[in-house]
């Protein structure tokens, strides 16, 4: 590659063994995806388009694969795909019209409810006729059930598909469940919804995802840290003042304050996002990339977190909150948070760890700031323009850039605030940074065969841990 020209690395699609007793055996059967809250938020502007995107890169060829819809609101086949239609752009896609147009033509949608027998029934059947007409051998299909809705129905959906939509699976074929944050609503309230889902399925079958472990920026901080000589010495209470990490979004809740006012933004954005991003930069060096080596390490920052202290924390709602015809009148929920979390461990000690998320703000924004401490003895006297900064900017426009001191240019030896700036637009571009969405549901059904599998779907972090339960 010459200098100058960057590519994203293509992921080859291969196909998958799975272990049946002792011995591997090819997957081979149709996949069959389905989308279960179809009706909802998630699955028009992430799961869906996630899986088109997918679909144009040829990870979901028509050939094997089926898309099942499944909720409570009545609609047509055609209704949910008008519903998505929309929100379905792939700059990957050659001739996008008619990509959009095929991929729909997989989706087919059932309606039922989330605790009676028919609609799963149905949606076996509806399944089944799809795996018969791929001439799918018995024991080899693959389904794959994303849960796209609240936690609350997630124990009896899981109870539906053990008991209505599970088949044999001898010849390399499997059933697994991908559910989403925020998992349960406190410490209590997650184990007991892990034993639930811990009763009907095998650990390999659960997936739980927590969508910002995919985003390109958040993956780049394992790489960052510790491939990176500069950075190692650096990253600590002796020269770090403080870590900021701030999630806005300049619209509300859109409808969905059904879900959202029962659980709120602390549980929505804080306690899941936050926390695995908090995790990713405080942790120290795990001792191998396996999953559950990185979870060691993150539940260990976890554990060294005091208690919050209460004028530490800062609640708000925004400005006709309320008006949301599905929110409840006189709701209090927070859908604005600011909390200060302290680690008590010997890299961090006295370094405030500032979490911020808000909805309905002026503008949209994810990023984690690093700000360094003044150098000491400053013979510039330049303290007022501003310190040392790392910032890793999330989205929108993906960038890192570091904000440092340097010589006013020209004759006098006057200092002015700089960037050093790494702003992935320009620097690669031509590339199509992957959606978070489409890496996870890729590693679901077609693992990488470099990272290890679930990778991205990694145990939730007890709200208790840190205390932010009782809010
Ligand atoms: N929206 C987003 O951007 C993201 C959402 N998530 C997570 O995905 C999950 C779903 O979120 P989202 O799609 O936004 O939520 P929605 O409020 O849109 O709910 C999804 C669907 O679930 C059904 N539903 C809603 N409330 C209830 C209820 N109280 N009981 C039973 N069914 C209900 C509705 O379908 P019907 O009535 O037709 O059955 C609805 O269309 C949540 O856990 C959320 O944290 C994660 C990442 C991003
Ligand atoms: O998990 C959630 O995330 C979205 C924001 O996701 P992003 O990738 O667009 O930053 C948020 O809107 C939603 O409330 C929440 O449930």
């Amino acid at each position: 590659m010459g200098s100058g020209e960057w590519c994203l690395q293509k992921r080859d699609s291969f196909k998958s063994e799975t272990l049946v007793g002792n011995e591997t055996v090819p997957e081979i059967g149709c996949l069959s995806i389905i989308v279960l809250g179809a009706s909802g938020d998630l699955a028009k502007k992430k799961t869906f388009p996630a899986l088109f995107h997918l679909y144009c890169q040829g990870f979901l060829p028509p050939i094997e694969v089926h898309i099942f819809g499944y909720a409570r609101t009545k609609i047509s086949d055609d209704e949910l795909r008008n519903r998505i239609r929309g929100y379905l752009v792939s700059e990957r896609s050659a001739s996008p019209s008619k990509d959009v147009s095929k991929f729909l033509q997989l989706i087919k949608y059932v309606s039922g409810s989330y605790d009676a027998a028919e609609g799963f029934q149905m949606l076996d059947k509806e399944i089944s006729k799809h795996e018969t007409s791929k001439n799918s051998l018995e024991g080899s299909s693959r389904r794959l059930f994303y849960l796209a809705l609240p936690p609350s129905v997630y124990p009896s959906v899981c109870r539906m598909i053990r008991r209505y939509c599970m088949k044999k699976s001898n010849l390399g074929g499997w059933t697994r469940i991908v559910v989403e944050k925020p998992f349960g609503r406190d410490l209590g309230s997650a184990e007991e919804l892990s034993s639930q889902i811990g009763e009907l399925f095998d650990e390999p079958q659960i997936y739980r995802i927590d969508h910002y472990l995919g985003k390109e920026l958040v993956q780049n901080l394992l790489v960052l840290r510790f491939a990176n000589r500069f950075f190692l010495p650096l990253w600590n209470r002796d020269n770090i003042d403080n870590v900021q990490i701030v999630f806005r979004e300049d619209f509300g809740t859109e409808g969905r304050g059904g879900y959202f006012d029962e659980y709120g933004i602390i549980r929505d954005i804080i306690q899941n996002h936050l926390l695995q991003v908090l995790c990713l930069v405080a942790m120290e060096k795990p001792v191998s990339l396996k999953p559950e080596r990185i979870r060691d390490e993150k539940v260990k920052v976890l554990q060294s977190v005091l208690p919050i202290k209460d004028e530490e924390v800062v609640l708000g709602q925004y400005e006709g909150y309320r008006d949301d015809p599905t929110v409840p009148d006189h709701s209090n929920t927070p859908t604005f948070a600011t909390v200060i979390l302290r680690i008590h461990n010997e890299r961090w000690e006295g370094v405030p760890f500032i979490l911020k998320a808000g909805k309905a703000l002026n503008s949209r924004k994810a990023e984690i700031r690093v700000q360094f401490k003044d150098v000491p003895g400053d013979i510039f006297k330049c303290k007022k323009q501003g310190r040392n900064e790392f910032v890793i900017r999330l989205q929108p426009s993906e960038a890192m850039y570091m904000k440092l001191m340097v010589k006013q240019p020209g004759l006098e030896m006057s200092t002015v605030q700089s960037e050093l700036d790494l702003s992935y637009r320009q620097r690669y571009q031509g590339v199509t940074i992957p959606e978070a969405y489409e890496r996870l549901i890729l590693d679901t059904y077609d693992p990488c065969p470099f990272l290890s599998l679930k990778y991205y779907c990694l145990q939730c972090l007890p709200l208790q841990l840190v205390g932010l339960d009782k809010r």
